[in-house]
């Protein structure tokens, strides 16, 4: 299965009471297989939008998506999604979680237990096996929502800030953990992060968006060869770099919150 993705002429208006915000304007954006690509920007410029309108949660107003060929017209098992809250079944073990997209797509018991061992095994969580979700830590429970979305073999995986709840000693084993499976398993990734240092570490791709209506400003290649090093020369440059774009895009956003704040 293709892994391509390919957003052409998205626009994404949301109708309120008060105002039409548009969220997303004229988005052209071709992923290819195999490329990690970051959505970066401040808040409210439309990521999470572009990366629910692809995941087929909410879909464009107008334009199209088209995703491991097929248009995009709602979810579907080859783009698997990770959220910043985790998303597990409270109920069930770290095993039973991993194994229940499984078991929905009505695979045999046996396949299921080897398929469900060697994820354990992958994203050592072996010792956790029998646990609860509310029993694990932050960064342990990610390791779960990845294993599910692997578990699923969706060539796709579409992540929503996963990591942005976690302490940054987490956050940093979980990245690399990440640029492992991408490279073993031969994944797409669409990430999102508002922490430019979070996008040049991990992507090959940077698209960095305007705030309203969220454009993209900047489509940017990461040319510093893995594994990246934040206190190197090039990545603190490129961080400068990223840093001035996004900066002028927060400041867009606070200058709209004075403004409202005035009308209120
Ligand atoms: N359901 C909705 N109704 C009205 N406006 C919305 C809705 N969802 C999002 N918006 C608006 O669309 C814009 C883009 O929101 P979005 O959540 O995609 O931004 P974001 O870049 O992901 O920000 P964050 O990092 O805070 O999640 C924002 O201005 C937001 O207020």
């Amino acid at each position: 299965m293709s892994s391509q993705i390919i957003v052409s002429g998205v626009n994404k208006v949301f109708r309120t009471p008060e105002k039409d915000v548009i969220a997303l304007k004229d988005i052209n954006l071709t992923i290819n297989p195999g490329e990690f690509v970051c959505l970066l920007g401040p808040s409210g410029c439309g990521k999470s939008t572009l990366l629910n309108a692809v995941a087929g949660f909410s879909l464009p107003s107008s334009g199209s998506i088209t995703a491991a060929g097929a248009t995009v017209t709602g979810p579907g098992p080859e783009r698997g999604m990770v959220f910043q809250e985790y998303a597990l079944f409270p109920w069930m073990t770290v095993a039973q979680n991993i194994a229940f997209g499984l078991e929905v797509k009505g695979l045999g018991k046996a396949e299921i237990a080897a398929k469900v061992e060697s994820l354990l095994d992958t994203l050592s969580l072996k010792d956790f096996r029998n646990r609860f979700p509310k029993d694990l830590s932050g960064g342990m429970r990610q390791r779960v929502a990845i294993a599910r979305v692997l578990a699923l073999d969706s060539p796709i995986m579409l992540m929503d800030e996963p990591f942005g709840a976690l302490d940054a000693l987490t956050r940093r084993n979980l990245q690399d953990e990440l640029l492992r499976i991408w490279k073993e398993f031969g994944k797409t990734i669409l990430f999102v992060t508002h922490s430019i240092e979070e996008s040049i570490y991990l992507a090959d791709r940077i698209v960095v968006m305007t705030y309203r209506p969220g454009t993209i400003k900047r489509d940017q290649w990461v040319d510093i060869p893995r594994p990246r090093d934040p206190a190197a020369p090039a990545f603190n440059e490129l961080k400068r770099e990223l840093g001035r774009l996004v900066m002028e895009e927060q400041q867009r956003h606070a200058a709209d919150e004075l403004k409202l704040a005035a009308v209120d």
